[in-house]
């Protein structure tokens, strides 16, 4: 397929990945001036794309950049690249960087994630899969997170976003590129912060979904944003991210567009459950990925190899297995303990003490060994 973007002026980017994520984001990048390629799965949506400037299945009445073109080729989607950004479901992520490793292992170009989930069966995070499978220099990757609801975006309804790479100069870089005057990008070095914050608001508002489901009112979700702030909060720092970052718009931020949006999959998902629906008359409902209902699993190993307590998500995993009723789900939102707990929202000791008393661990267990780290540390 022949490119048809020469006019436009910034990066040749590829897109990989044309659902409702992947085609938005390349109508952010096209607008802000770059030349974009998506790579759609389908022949015939990379035709409708590329021909129609439309994409019916993810984004109806979207008119798509003119300069905006698609291949179904992953190396005419690559081919003179100067930046990458990849937005398939979490799920599959692995098996299309295999396809993309050979086209990419000569190039020094930045690889963005735009995902928002974790694997499965490694409980790993995009851009440690991605690191993993391209074998490339972790500083060359990028995330995009933040309160980015595709339809909305695509609507041009202005929103803000974070680029996170342990290099400043990768972030920059990339932000410059994916901004327009409807998108601002900010910038910075907490990758896992970002990352986490865009996995964990998504079980989160799974719950919300489930409450909604059942009928409960604004109290009732109100108290689970709340808690389930500090909840992802508590997670993420035991995991290594700043505990700003999640009360930036890659947390909090995201975490009030999902719970609250209607265009949410995560809480349509939730929605149904909260219905009566099982999990897997929802999974058949859905034709467009929510990554949460795939998170849940692995982020409780996680949390539970931390040492991290997250009463809501845990609840989530319930419903989801069918073994707790969903309008059961909101009375017990923290904890079946009958003592009166401290309301600790104290982010800078988010896991109780947790990151506080390992941190001393690692001090102690450093100047034991003379200054050298742990092990593990
Ligand atoms: N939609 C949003 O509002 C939004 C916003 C921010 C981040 N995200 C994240 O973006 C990622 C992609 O989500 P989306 O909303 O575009 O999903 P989507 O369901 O709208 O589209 C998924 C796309 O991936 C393709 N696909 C499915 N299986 C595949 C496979 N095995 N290999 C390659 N392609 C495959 C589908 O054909 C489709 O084009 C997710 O991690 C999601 O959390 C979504
Ligand atoms: O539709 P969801 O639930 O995947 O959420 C989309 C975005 O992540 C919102 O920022």
């Amino acid at each position: 397929m022949t490119r048809k973007n020469a006019d436009a002026r910034g990066p040749r980017v590829a897109v990989i990945g044309a659902g409702s994520w992947g085609t938005t984001f390349g109508k952010i990048l096209a607008d802000g001036g770059a030349q974009v390629t998506m790579w759609a799965r389908r022949p015939e949506q990379a035709l409708e794309i590329a021909e129609g400037k439309r994409n019916t299945k993810y984004l109806p009445g979207i008119n798509l950049p003119r300069t905006m073109t698609a291949t179904h080729e992953l190396s005419t989607a690559i081919d003179g690249a100067d930046q990458v950004y990849l937005s398939v479901p979490s799920q599959s992520l692995r098996e299309n960087l295999k396809g993309l490793r050979p086209l990419l292992e000569n190039t020094s170009m930045p690889i963005v994630s735009l995902m928002k989930g974790v694997e499965r069966a490694s409980g790993l995070r995009m851009s440690q899969v991605i690191e993993q499978e391209l074998a490339c220099d972790p500083e060359r990757i990028a995330v995009a997170s933040g309160p980015n609801l595709a339809l909305e975006i695509a609507r041009e309804q202005p929103t803000a976003a974070v680029i996170a790479s342990l290099s400043q100069e990768t972030a920059e870089t990339v932000a410059r590129a994916a901004r327009n005057s409807y998108f601002r990008t900010f910038v910075n070095t907490d990758v896992i912060g970002t990352e986490f914050g865009g996995v964990l608001k998504n079980l989160i508002a799974v719950a919300i979904g489930i409450v909604d489901g059942v009928g409960y009112g604004e109290n009732t979700k109100a108290s689970i944003i709340t808690r389930g702030l500090v909840e992802m909060t508590d997670f993420a720092v035991a995991n290594g991210a700043q505990p700003e970052t999640l009360q930036g718009l890659a947390g909090l931020g995201d975490l009030i567009a999902t719970c609250q949006s209607p265009l949410s999959r995560n809480n349509t998902a939730g929605r149904l459950l909260g219905q009566g629906y099982s999990y897997q008359d929802v999974v058949k409902q859905m034709n467009q990925t929510a990554e949460g209902l795939a998170s849940v699993a692995p982020i409780l190993q996680l949390a539970r190899e931390s040492d991290v307590h997250m009463p809501i998500v845990e609840q989530v995993k319930m419903v989801l297995d069918g073994k707790m009723n969903p309008r059961d789900i909101a009375p017990h939102l923290t904890t079946d303990d009958d003592t009166p707990q401290e309301e600790r929202t104290n982010h800078g000791q988010a896991d109780g003490g947790g990151a506080l008393r390992r941190a001393f661990q690692r001090a102690f267990h450093q100047f034991r060994n003379g200054g050298r780290s742990a092990a593990g540390d």
